[in-house]
């Protein structure tokens, strides 16, 4: 059944955005080079470690499999490293797919029998799957049993399968989309948040030493305060900066070499990319600070809207650039600063 165990990546969104979370294929390899393996190793999410480690070590002791496990966060955060980290961690394999993969129920009831007691099931994307694929999911995750019809028209007839134990783990970058009987069934939900500045110098370091690339304290820094507090683009950036310094200097990355670096990138001082910048522009010039809806927003900047609520949006929410409203998306004060602009006099559009 290797069609349906996919280690597969969407093609990126955009492909010349250095900031985009998803990655090209060729970048894959590096990641995989990159991920950490063990849950100590694993920088950041404090609580999720702690919260892991005990569980992990329970499940072990008493020989059962981990409790379903839902990861949900923004793109690059760490979803497809932890959940690899948590089948090494129990001693199990892990097997992955992805929600659109799974096509018919048959792919899900094979992935399924094929599991050895106690075993991980890495379901990607786990907010695109079929209604029937969850159909079959339901009893799977319950009872470790499976109904699946055999055969067509008349002679068909439903079969129960008993299943192995095993630990569902899903990643999503929407938990929203999730439905409520699917969500009801993890017994451990994992939001990633955001990486600090100090837990991505750390990543950018480490990096920096499998990558065996020379770097001083302040050239990690400067790259980990422009990532988006995302792993994934730190390392992305690390490997552009990297290059820079290659070529225009000596290889030794420094925070002067970093800075020109990433000015080149298009990547600006607080880390923002070209559309970040062309979001937050189009809320302040076009809507006047807002607020705006997303449809609004969407047509006017040519983009998706799945793409700006899931990969463009978070980040900017967080550090506070941006408001969702019920009235709409609205651009805050420090916005208006970062563009050299004035907020509106008067009455506040953030009321
Ligand atoms: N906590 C961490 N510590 C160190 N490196 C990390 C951490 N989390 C992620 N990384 C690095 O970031 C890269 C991207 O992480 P990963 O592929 O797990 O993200 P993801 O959440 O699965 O993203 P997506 O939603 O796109 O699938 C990894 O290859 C790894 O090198
Ligand atoms: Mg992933």
């Amino acid at each position: 059944m290797s069609t349906i165990v996919t280690d597969d990546f969407s093609p990126a969104d955009f492909p010349n955005r250095v900031l985009d979370t998803k990655p090209p294929r060729e970048e894959e390899q590096i990641e995989r080079a990159l991920r950490p393996k063990q849950l100590d190793e694993y920088v950041g999410q404090a609580k999720i470690r702690e919260q892991l480690d005990i569980f992990i070590g329970a499940a072990k002791t008493r020989h059962e499999a981990l409790d379903h496990t839902l990861l949900f966060g923004p793109p690059g955060l760490g979803k497809t490293t932890l959940a690899h980290i948590i089948a090494r961690e129990m001693g199990v394999n892990l097997k992955q797919t992805s929600g659109p993969v799974l096509e018919r129920a048959g792919d899900l009831a094979a992935l399924l029998t094929n599991l050895e007691a106690n075993d991980v099931l890495f379901i990607d994307e786990i907010h695109r799957l079929s209604p029937v694929v969850e159909e079959i999911l339901y009893p799977a995750l319950e009872d470790y049993q499976i109904d699946i019809m055999i055969g067509e028209g008349p002679a068909a007839r439903s079969v129960k399968l008993d299943l192995q134990p095993f630990t569902l783990v899903g990643a999503t970058t929407r938990a929203g989309m999730l439905t409520n009987p699917l969500r009801d069934r993890f017994g451990i939900v994992a939001r990633l948040e955001f990486y600090t500045v100090e837990e991505l110098t750390f990543i950018v370091k480490r990096s920096a030493r499998l990558l065996h690339c020379e770097m001083s304290e302040d050239g990690a820094i400067e790259i980990a305060r422009r990532s988006r507090g995302t792993p994934r683009i730190a390392n992305r950036l690390l490997r552009r900066v990297r290059d820079y310094a290659q070529v225009k200097a000596d290889g030794h990355i420094t925070k002067t070499i970093a800075d020109a670096a990433l000015k080149m990138l298009d990547v600006d001082p607080v880390g923002l990319d070209v559309m970040d910048r062309k979001l937050l522009e189009a809320i302040l010039f076009r809507f006047n600070g807002g607020p705006v809806g997303l449809d609004n927003l969407a047509a006017s900047i040519g983009e998706a809207k799945d793409t700006i609520e899931d990969i463009i949006e978070p980040y900017l929410i967080q550090q506070g650039y941006l408001q969702r409203t019920p009235r709409g998306r609205i651009a805050s004060p420090m916005t208006f600063a970062h563009f050299g602009l004035t907020p509106p006099a008067g009455e506040s559009n953030l009321a």
